[in-house]
């Protein structure tokens, strides 16, 4: 299975590119992460309702049919490192790839959070999204490492 990181922005500041390519390299080859960078709607004078369809119409046609789709959402799940290495668990043995939606500025469309099969929140802060993307590289390759047993992750 495939984990893959859909995130509204294609561009972000260097900082983040960087730190999210120095955990995307660390992944073994048997856990394959992708990032899929769909492009934000400006906002100009359209409504939200406008903006949000646009952007989750590229959000999906990013994610392959039969993905199983996580939105990053603060309002979502809460969950420990060792919660969400059991998820990656699950999902490796679940076998479906799995998309990770990382919304833009404006957040993602509330029907497509409702629609998602998990939606989980990596703090109780609104964070920004080039900031999600770097922390969300990093607990998964901490999650990865917890159940590898690497010294990655120490208690
Ligand atoms: C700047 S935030 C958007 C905030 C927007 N007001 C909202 O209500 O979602 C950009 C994206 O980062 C992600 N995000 C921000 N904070 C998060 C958190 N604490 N946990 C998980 N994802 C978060 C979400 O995917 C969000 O759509």
């Amino acid at each position: 299975m495939k984990l893959l990181i859909v995130a509204v922005g294609q561009r972000v500041p260097d900082w983040a590119q960087t730190a999210y390519d120095d955990y995307a390299k660390r992944f073994p080859p048997e856990l394959k992460v992708e990032l899929k960078a769909v492009k934000t709607e400006p906002r100009g004078s359209k409504t939200l309702e406008t903006l949000y369809a646009a952007e989750r119409e590229r959000i999906e046609a990013a994610i392959p049919r039969g993905t199983r789709v996580v939105a990053l959402d603060e309002r979502g799940t809460n969950l420990t490192t060792k919660a969400l290495a059991e998820r990656l668990k699950g999902w490796q043995l679940g076998g479906d790839d799995v998309a990770l939606v990382i919304g833009g500025p404006d957040g993602l469309d509330p029907a497509f959070r409702q629609a998602a099969h998990e939606r989980i929140r990596l703090s109780d802060l609104t964070l920004p999204h080039a900031m999600v993307r770097v922390l969300l590289i990093e607990q998964l390759y901490r999650a990865w490492s917890v159940n590898a047993g690497h010294p990655y992750h120490r208690e």
